[in-house]
């Protein structure tokens, strides 16, 4: 296997609600997955982010174990509601101080920062403001940001605005399967303009004193027409701008997908080109996470983009239901340089949950993960060698952790955490992950 280009980055990632725990210390004040986690029904097994895995107080053991893992970089996100309890005004200097410390511990490790600003947890105190249903929400989240660009920028080179915009309105305004819970068409286009105004004016501030890089990171799942019938070829362009354009067109191309006005129907109203300017800020690079991919057919029924995904017979599907589709990331990046242009990318999410095998003498083998990341390495590698600017590659996840309403029943970390004890146990394919990157890919 040739190599990967040098300087190419390898680590992983997590974000804080998923692995903190002590939502509230030192001040923090309480997110929406806080207020989400704890009103009843809406976890599976009542599971909540009070403790995760207690990373806010081992956070110097995990570094260790990154640091033994040969980690060159870290991709974890800040809780808002720690800098900012009230999510403005009052600096919470406990908390910067808390990402201050994991800052310093990495890069006394060698490893690299790699900041996402936003992953979810909003301040519950600007929820009850309308949270991103609110046009102040671009004013709010640029002020916290700034916040962060004073404590660590120089520190951190790598930042990134939002995790997965289109998760935060699909999750948390359309299904209501995420915080904060809400099911409602007309508010999710409006969610999304907010969301990607509010990466705007953080690109902005952050062009003011900012001396390194600045990025998006999406969700990106490539749509495969089921058949070549006019319905199909629809409904996989519908699904195409709903999930993998509807976010990066604004930000890279100062336009929004004709489709989204058929998806939303009443509920859409076009971007002024103010919006569409002010969300258009230059940036350093995508961040791409991907997982699977999606066979698309036409189903009317299916409310509001009316499309469905096609199982696929002879498909491999983990835990949380993704077909393992390796060649889906080679075309997601071809995609992304095609349509986008040579901007650098970093794949900042990849990684299966799988029913993994118990901990037995201090080993935990998992082999259909270490071929899921052979796979996609592989793949990874030949979407470089055909000329895409990857510059690295964060596994989801370090640790088993919060999966979200899911709770812990999906594990995604190449380490395994003992639910009880908060024991931290290397999987096989953290020993081999390590060993790809001690050989810079060599070892694939
Ligand atoms: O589900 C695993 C991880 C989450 O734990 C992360 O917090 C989140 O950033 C994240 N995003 C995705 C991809 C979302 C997605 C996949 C497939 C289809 C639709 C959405 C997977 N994950």
């Amino acid at each position: 296997m040739a190599a990967f280009p040098s300087g190419f980055l390898w680590g992983c990632a997590t974000s804080a609600y998923q692995i903190e725990g002590s939502p509230l210390a030192d001040g923090a004040g309480p997110s929406i997955w806080h207020r989400f986690a704890h009103t009843p029904g809406l976890m599976r097994d009542a599971e909540t982010g009070d403790i995760a895995c207690d990373h806010y107080r081992r956070f110097k053991d995990d570094v260790a174990l990154m640091k033994r893992l040969g980690m060159q970089a870290y991709r974890f996100s800040v809780s808002w509601s720690r800098i900012l309890p009230d999510g403005t005004g009052r600096v919470n200097q406990a908390g910067v101080d808390f990402y201050s410390r994991l800052v310093d511990e990495l890069r006394a490790n060698g490893i690299e920062p790699f900041v996402t600003l936003y992953h979810w947890d909003m301040p519950a105190a600007l929820d009850d403001k309308g949270g991103w249903l609110n046009r102040d929400s671009a004013e709010w989240f640029a002020e916290y940001a700034s916040v962060l660009f004073r404590a660590l920028d120089g520190r951190v080179t790598k930042w990134a605005t939002l995790n997965e915009p289109w998760v935060v309105t699909d999750g948390g305004y359309l299904f209501g399967a995420l915080a904060p819970g809400h099911r409602n068409l007309f508010e999710t286009p409006i969610a999304s303009r907010n969301l990607m105004r509010a990466h705007g004016a953080a690109v902005r501030a952050y062009r003011e004193t900012g001396r390194h890089e600045i990025g998006l990171v999406v969700n990106i799942e490539p749509k495969y027409p089921a058949s070549e019938s006019p319905e199909d070829l629809a409904a996989t362009r519908r699904a195409t701008a709903y999930m993998n354009e509807q976010y990066l067109d604004p930000a890279m191309l100062g336009r929004c997908p004709p489709e989204l006005r058929d998806v939303f129907g009443e509920a859409w109203t076009d971007w002024s080109d103010d919006d569409l300017a002010a969300v258009r800020q230059p940036i350093d690079f995508l961040g791409i996470n991907y997982y699977t991919r999606a066979v698309t057919r036409d189903d009317p029924a299916a409310w509001p983009v009316r499309t469905a995904t096609v199982r696929q017979d002879g498909a491999f599907y983990t835990e949380t239901g993704w077909e393992v589709y390796p060649q889906g990331l080679v075309d997601t990046l071809v995609w992304i340089k095609q349509r986008y242009g040579d901007i650098p990318l970093y794949i900042t999410e990849n990684g299966v949950a799988l029913a993994d095998a118990p901990v037995e003498n201090g080993r935990l083998h998992d082999p259909q993960r270490i071929e899921y990341l052979r796979q996609h390495l592989l793949a990874l590698h030949q979407a470089i060698a055909a000329g895409v600017d990857v510059r690295g590659y964060m596994v989801w996840s370090l640790l088993d952790n919060l999966e979200w309403s899911l709770g812990f029943s999906k594990r995604f970390g190449i380490v395994h955490v003992d639910r009880q004890t908060q024991e931290r146990t290397l999987k096989d394919s953290a020993e081999y992950y390590s060993r790809i990157i001690a050989s810079h890919g060599r070892a694939l």
